[in-house]
C-alpha cells in the first residue's frame, strides 16, 4: 500500500516509475502484480512512443502498405485488380483504429485497476531520494528512470525554417505526399520511405553513410536494392547543406554528392536521423544521476550512479532502442527491486528487426563483428531461392546468414526475406539457450515453410562429412550386415 501522511501529503510507494512507455508499463504492471505499493508517473500519453509514435502506427502503416503491394503483385499469380486507389485519410483512419484498439492495455484506467498509483504529470527528482510531479511528492524506496527518447534534430542551416515531420507528427498525415524527402536511412527512415512509396508517394532518402549501416552490410544492400527497385530515390554518402521553403509550401534540400552540389525539392520532409534521450527537466543533477546528451549512465544491471535509480528502455545511453530491449529491461531490474537477485544485460540474445520488405533479422554477433572479437568462424547460408515455399510465394529475394564459431556454437544469426521477423525467433531461442548447427539441423520442419531455409544452412555445414573418406567407409562396412 502506498502510505500518504495527511501532513506533509508524501507518498512513499516501493517504486516510483518515470515514464508510462513500454519499459516503465511493464515494470509497473509486474511489480503491481506481486502487490508492491507503485506510483506511475506519465507526462503525455500512456503506452508511449510505441504506442502512439512508433512501433504500432509505423507497424499499421506497413500493413497498409502491403496490402497495396499486394494488389501489385497479384497479376502474377493470375489475379488482376488494376492498380490499387489510395485513400490517404483511410489509411491514417486506420493507423488510429490500430492504437485505439491497443490503447486500452496501456490506459490510465487498466493501470489504477491493477493498483498503480498513476499520476499524469512531468516527474522531477528535488534530491537523491525525492520527486515531485504536479502537486504530489514521492519518497521511493526505488526509482526507475523509463523516460524513452524524441527525435534528434540535426545540425543543417536553415532546417528550423522549414516545416518538417518526424515520427511525433508523421502519423497525422490525412492527405498523401506527393514527394517525401527522408533525412536518414536508419530503421525508422527506411521503414517509412518503402511505406509512403507504396502508397504512392514519390520518395528520396538522404542518407550521410550507407542505409542500415548498423546492419550486416551484404544483408543491408539486399534491402537497398529492393528499396529502389520500388522506385525510391536512394541517395548515400551525402552530405546536406542546407534547408529551404520554396513559395509554394515545397521544401528544398541542397546536399553535396560525388563532390557536387544540387538539390532536391519535395511536398514533405521526414527527419529520422536517429534518437535522443529524455533527461531534461527531470533534475539528474539533483538526484546525483551522471548523464549526458546520449542517455542515462548505467552499470550492467541498469542501476544508475544514485544505487535507489535504475534506468531502462530509450533512455539509457548506448542502449538498444526497441520495445522489446525496454521491455527485458523492466524484467532485469524487478529482479533486483523485488527478489535482490543480480541481473545483468546480455545483448548477445536481443534479436532486432527492420520491417521492410524484405525484413531484415538479426541476432548476436554479425560476420565482421565475430572477426573483430576474434573468433574463428565459419559462415552458413541457404537462399531463399531455394526454398519451395518461398518459389510458391514468388517470395524467392534474400537469405539466412549463419555464423557459428568453433563446434558450430551458434555465434550469429542475419535473414533477410520474407518473414524474416518472424523467423529469428527461432534463433533468439537458439542463442538464449547456447545451441549448436546440430541442434538446428535436428528438428522436423514442416514443409513447404520457410524456416526450413534455416535448417538446410545449419545442414549444409554438416554436408562436407558426407564425403569424409571415413565416413564413406564405414557405410561400406556397415553394408555388409544385410
Ligand atoms: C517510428 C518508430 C518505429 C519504431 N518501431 C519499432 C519496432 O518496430 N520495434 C521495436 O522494438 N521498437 C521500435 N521502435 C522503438 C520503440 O518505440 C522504443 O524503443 C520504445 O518505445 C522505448 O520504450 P521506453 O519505455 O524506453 O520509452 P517510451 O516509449 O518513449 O516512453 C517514455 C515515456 O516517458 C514519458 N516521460 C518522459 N519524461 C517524463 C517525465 N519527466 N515525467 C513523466 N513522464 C515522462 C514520455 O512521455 C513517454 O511516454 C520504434 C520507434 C520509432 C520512433
Ligand atoms: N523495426 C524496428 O525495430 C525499429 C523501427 C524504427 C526505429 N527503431 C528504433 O529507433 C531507433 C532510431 O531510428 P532512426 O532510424 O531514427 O535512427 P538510426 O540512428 O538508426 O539511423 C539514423 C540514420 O540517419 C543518418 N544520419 C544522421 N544524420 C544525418 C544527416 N545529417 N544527414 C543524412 N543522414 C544522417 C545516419 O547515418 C543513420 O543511418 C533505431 O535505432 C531503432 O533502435 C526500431
Amino acid at each position: 500500500m502506498t502510505s500518504k501522511t495527511a501532513e506533509s501529503a508524501v507518498l512513499k510507494p516501493d517504486i516510483c516509475v518515470i515514464g508510462g512507455g513500454s519499459g516503465g508499463l511493464t515494470v509497473a504492471a509486474a511489480a503491481a502484480s506481486f502487490g508492491v505499493s507503485v506510483v506511475l508517473i506519465e507526462k503525455g500519453k500512456m503506452g508511449g512512443d510505441c504506442l502512439n509514435y512508433g512501433c504500432v502506427p509505423s507497424k499499421a502503416l506497413i500493413a497498409a502498405a502491403k496490402h497495396a503491394e499486394a494488389i501489385r503483385e497479384a497479376p502474377h499469380f493470375g489475379v488482376f485488380a488494376g492498380e490499387p486507389e489510395i485513400d490517404f485519410a483511410r489509411v491514417n483512419a486506420h493507423i488510429h483504429e490500430v492504437i485505439g484498439a491497443i490503447a486500452p492495455n496501456d490506459s490510465v484506467e487498466r493501470f489504477r485497476a491493477l493498483g498503480v498509483n498513476v499520476i499524469q504529470a512531468e516527474a522531477r527528482f528535488t534530491d537523491a531520494r525525492t520527486v515531485v510531479a504536479g502537486d504530489q511528492t514521492i519518497r521511493a524506496r526505488r526509482f526507475v528512470l523509463a523516460t524513452g527518447s524524441k527525435p534528434r534534430v540535426p545540425d543543417i542551416s536553415g532546417l528550423s525554417d522549414v516545416d518538417y515531420l518526424t515520427n511525433e507528427t508523421l502519423f497525422s498525415l490525412t492527405t498523401r505526399p506527393e514527394h517525401l524527402i527522408v533525412i536518414g536511412g536508419g530503421p525508422i527512415g527506411v521503414e517509412m520511405a518503402q511505406a509512403h512509396r507504396r502508397l504512392g508517394c514519390a520518395v528520396t532518402i538522404l542518407e550521410m553513410g550507407t542505409l542500415l549501416s548498423k546492419e550486416d552490410p551484404e544483408l543491408a544492400r539486399i534491402v537497398t536494392r529492393r528499396l529502389e527497385a520500388d522506385g525510391i530515390a536512394v541517395l548515400e554518402n551525402i552530405e546536406i547543406l542546407r534547408a529551404s521553403k520554396g513559395g509554394d509550401g515545397s521544401v528544398s534540400i541542397a546536399y553535396r554528392i560525388d563532390g557536387k552540389e544540387t538539390s532536391v525539392t519535395a511536398s514533405h520532409l521526414l527527419v529520422a536521423v536517429g534518437r535522443a534521450a529524455q533527461v531534461d527537466n527531470l533534475g539528474l543533477k539533483e538526484a546525483g544521476i551522471t548523464f549526458d546528451q546520449r542517455g542515462i549512465k548505467v552499470g550492467s544491471g541498469l542501476k544508475t550512479s544514485n544505487s535507489r535509480v535504475f534506468a531502462i528502455g530509450d533512455a539509457v545511453a548506448g542502449g538498444l532502442q526497441f520495445t522489446h530491449v525496454a521491455n527485458y529491461h523492466a524484467g532485469l531490474v524487478l529482479q533486483q527491486i523485488l527478489f535482490r537477485v543480480p541481473a545483468k544485460e546480455n545483448r548477445s540474445v536481443i534479436p532486432r528487426v527492420t520491417f521492410t520488405d524484405p525484413e531484415l533479422a538479426q541476432i548476436g554477433l554479425t560476420e565482421e563483428e565475430a572477426r573483430k572479437a576474434g573468433h574463428t568462424i565459419t559462415i552458413q547460408r541457404w537462399p531463399y531461392a531455394q526454398n519451395d515455399r518461398a518459389e510458391a510465394e514468388r517470395r524467392t529475394g534474400g537469405e539466412i546468414k549463419i555464423v557459428a564459431g568453433k563446434r558450430g556454437v551458434i555465434l550469429g544469426v542475419g535473414i533477410v526475406g520474407h518473414g524474416a521477423g518472424e523467423m529469428i525467433n527461432l534463433y533468439a531461442l537458439a542463442l538464449s539457450k547456447k545451441m549448436t548447427l546440430n541442434d538446428l539441423r535436428g528438428f522436423i520442419a514442416p514443409y513447404p515453410t520457410m524456416s526450413e531455409i534455416g535448417k538446410r544452412a545449419a545442414i549444409s555445414y554438416y554436408a562436407p562429412m558426407t564425403r569424409k573418406p571415413f565416413v564413406r567407409k564405414l557405410l561400406a562396412f556397415l553394408r555388409r550386415f544385410g
